[in-house]
């Protein structure tokens, strides 16, 4: 496991240099190692530049992830090949990119669960997706089928919005039998996406991912939920919140999703009312940043040394020095929330919008497995008397994911080519030397 590091604040410290005991008591190959679960439906991004009579003609709805019948796909990929208008393949799937990406950060595994085609050519999209996942994700649970993984056209328009086409294949085909409870019992998370929940009558994706859940909450292994888009929530938003206040822990979502789920537009009070329902939520909110709220026990609490924000909730950012907790580990439980505004300010040019907040979730998901790596292997740590959900505080977590939000928006891929820099160029050398 590879700490989350030291950025603009020295609180980061890998487990090794906490304490020159410790490390004489922990040899490298004795440490125990944590690891995180996702599930998703298993696709290939075709990404092209479209005009929008493309998607009329298609009879697609613009900035929506929705399904197409193979007989649109079969006519949109003529036409797509036809115009030369691929810009790209790529491997994708909002929990896909979340698992590599967090693979690549933490420098340690995680377990995708999804299927696969069983029989793969060199260069079809299977091959492509395995070729285009870093090798710490672990894909020997994936389950074998006898037919196409999915394809996802994403289709940017003259605006830059993106609009998803979802070809299918047998994506959803995963089974419930093929969930291994134990893998799940024994990981630091579980990682799902609301468009697990969208299939059709003999697809068995949904139950699997239920069964999933189910077993996650059973262990105590907390559920992260990333809503995926606004589009499926709208569609019934009093199923999801019943969904996610009796089996979420952590919520992942966008401004548009949190309107969506919560009915506030703020994102910030969409955040809070998550909070009714979840122990953490993270909402990204595009060019203004990230909120991220959570649950500190009232002895626990730390002040900022910030100066206090102003924001739809008095000083809302009071607390943010402090590492979020379950509510129930807490007697007197606080909401907390941070904000962080784009790192730098965001890039001068993005090349692509595309999985910048999958990146988020992935920066938060390495601070949640260290917290428990540190556990497992340092128990009597002092860092553990808290019992907290994560190893850093929240105005931290904060900053982290939106450095890594940054470093997607300058790429073209969804997928972390490589890990953040040891030291930010940015940074002077006296920061080092603090
Ligand atoms: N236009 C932008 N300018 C600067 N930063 C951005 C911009 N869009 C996104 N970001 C960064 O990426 C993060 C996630 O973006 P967002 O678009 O909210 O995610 P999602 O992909 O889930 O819609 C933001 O919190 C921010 O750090
Ligand atoms: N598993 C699914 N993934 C999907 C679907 N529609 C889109 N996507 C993936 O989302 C990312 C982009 O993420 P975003 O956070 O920037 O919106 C992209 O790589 C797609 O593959 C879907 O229906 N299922």
């Amino acid at each position: 496991m590879k700490f989350p590091g030291r950025r603009r604040h020295k609180h980061y410290f890998p487990v090794e240099d906490k304490d020159p005991l410790t490390k004489q008591l922990i040899s490298a190959n004795s440490l125990k190692r944590s690891y995180i679960v996702g599930i998703d439906q298993i696709v290939v991004d075709i990404e092209a530049k479209v005009d929008s009579s493309f998607l009329t003609k298609f009879g697609l709805h613009r900035g929506m992830s929705q399904v197409i019948d193979d007989e649109t796909t079969q006519a949109l990929y003529q036409e797509l090949q036809d115009k030369n208008l691929v810009d790209y393949e790529f491997a994708g799937g909002t929990i896909g990119n979340t698992m590599h990406n967090y693979s690549v950060l933490a420098d340690d595994r995680s377990v995708l669960l999804g299927v696969m085609s069983e029989n793969i050519k060199i260069g079809s999209y299977a091959y492509r997706f395995i070729s285009n996942t870093s090798s710490r994700v672990d894909l020997g649970y994936l389950q074998g089928v006898d037919g196409p993984i999915g394809r996802c056209f994403t289709l940017i328009d003259e605006s830059g919005e993106r609009t998803f086409a979802i070809s299918p294949g047998l994506m959803n085909r995963l089974r419930p039998e093929s969930i291994d409870e134990d893998l799940i019992a024994g990981s630091a998370a579980l990682v799902i996406s609301s468009y697990l929940m969208r299939t059709e009558k003999e697809d068995t994706m949904t139950q699997a991912a239920i069964k999933a859940v189910k077993c996650a909450n059973k262990a105590g292994v907390p559920v992260v939920l990333t809503l995926g888009t606004k589009f499926l929530i709208e569609q019934d938003p009093v199923w999801w919140q019943t969904f996610v206040a009796e089996h979420v822990d952590i919520l992942a979502m966008n401004e548009e999703e949190g309107f969506a789920i919560t009915g506030f537009e703020d994102p910030l009070l969409a955040a809070n009312k998550a909070l009714d329902w979840v122990d953490m939520v993270i909402c990204t909110a595009g060019a203004q940043g990230m909120f991220l709220g959570g649950y500190i026990d009232e002895c626990w609490k730390r002040h900022t040394k910030h100066a206090l924000m102003p924001g739809a909730i008095t000083d809302f950012n009071q607390y943010e020095y402090s590492r979020a907790m379950k509510r129930i580990d807490c007697e007197t439980p606080i909401k907390a929330f941070t904000h962080s505004a784009p790192y730098m300010g965001g890039p001068d040019a993005i090349k692509n919008t595309n999985g910048a907040g999958d990146g988020a979730l992935a920066a938060v998901l390495h601070d949640l497995s260290s917290n428990v790596y540190h556990k497992l292997n340092v128990p009597n740590s002092s860092k553990h008397q808290q019992k907290a959900l994560t190893y850093s505080s929240l105005s931290q977590i904060s900053k982290y994911a939106n450095r890594v939000s940054y470093e997607v928006l300058v790429q073209h891929s969804p997928r972390l080519s490589r890990g953040l820099p040891e030291r930010e160029a940015c940074l002077d050398q006296a920061h080092w030397e603090q």
